[in-house]
């Protein structure tokens, strides 16, 4: 990975006097996989138009692969690949025949578009239907045919909206694949919005939590979980008998824990890193008899929850 390709500074876009993006500003590196997750509304689609030139921001600049977007939308065009929520494909032509189509409109030869959209049909699992009408494809075929389009003109980023949208799961599965093994084996950059906690955290490098027009935490996922939960990133939660009060102290002093909560024969550990190992031998040193120690990391379904459930009490 080698510097940023998409850069956002402050950018806001403001509709009826409301902020649709809230002076955003954001950095993606190229090669990365980066996951724009946020309810519906948040204001992904919004910032994905101003990236690729299709809306102007109310202030602030965007700029992708070094280039101006709102001033240059069609370079900026030129090296992205977008993918919508639901491309609309010509359902009486073939799947072959609509990446060729797209490989006229991108003015490449019809021969060398013909062996192009052959290639890309395979990469994508296609080639079984390449002669099929798009019409008859279903809804995880169009995207996959999507991607295909997408990749017609070589570009350096690929932006999707959704992409997953109404897919099976087997569909969805095949498709991060898919996402994944473009980002590993062409190095290219790729940003995807998603509601989808799951699917963000299967390929994502980095993730930005995005509520109402606002990016909340950006990072990977150890470094969202530290700026949501500050200091108690791991949770050690363990079931022994005969738990002395000079047990919670010797644990109170083990370099990494910040609190202890017993309840009954239970503690609750709350550490700012992996010790379970150093507590699980504490524990068995002071004679109480351990029947369970499980650590907690947080998965980003709960970073994503936590700053819901952190709003709506404030
Ligand atoms: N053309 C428009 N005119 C007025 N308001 C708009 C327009 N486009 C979007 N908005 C508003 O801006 C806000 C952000 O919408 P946006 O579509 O960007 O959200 P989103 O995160 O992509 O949501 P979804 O997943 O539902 O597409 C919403 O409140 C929406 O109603």
């Amino acid at each position: 990975m080698t510097g940023p390709i998409i850069e956002l500074k402050e950018i806001t876009k403001k509709y009826d006097n409301q902020y649709a993006v809230d002076h955003l500003s954001l950095t993606i590196q190229k090669g990365e996989i980066f996951g724009l997750l946020g309810p519906n509304g948040a204001g992904k689609s919004t910032t994905i138009l101003m990236m690729l030139g299709l809306s102007e921001p109310t202030s602030g600049s965007v700029s992708v692969c070094g280039i101006d977007s709102t001033r240059y939308p069609l370079e900026v065009k030129a090296r992205v690949g977008y993918l919508p929520d639901d491309l609309g494909f010509y359902h009486h032509m073939t799947g072959l025949e609509n990446l060729m189509y797209t490989a006229a409109l991108n003015g490449i030869p019809k021969q060398e578009a013909k062996e192009l959209a052959t290639q890309l049909l395979d990469r994508v699992g296609l080639n079984h239907a390449a002669d099929k009408k798009t019409g008859k494809y279903s809804r995880g075929m169009r995207q996959r045919l999507g991607l295909a389009d997408v990749l017609i003109k070589k570009p350096e980023v690929i932006i999707l909206d959704e992409p997953t949208l109404g897919i099976d799961p087997e569909g969805v599965r095949e498709l991060l694949k898919l996402i994944k093994e473009l980002n590993e084996q062409e190095n290219i950059t790729v940003l995807l919005s998603s509601h989808h906690l799951h699917q963000v955290q299967q390929i994502c490098d980095r993730v930005g939590i995005f509520v109402s027009g606002k990016l909340l935490a950006e990072g990977n996922l150890a470094r969202l979980a530290q700026q949501l939960f500050f200091e108690d990133t791991f949770v050690v939660n363990v079931t022994a008998e005969g738990i002395e009060q000079s047990l919670l102290e010797e644990l109170h002093k083990i370099n990494g824990v910040n609190r202890v909560e017993k309840l009954n024969t239970s503690l609750e550990i709350y550490c700012d890193r992996d010790v379970t190992s150093i507590i699980a031998e504490k524990i068995i040193q002071s004679g109480a008899r351990l029947s369970y120690i499980n650590k907690k990391d947080y998965g980003l379904d709960e970073i994503y929850h936590r700053y819901f459930e952190g709003r709506e009490a404030t």
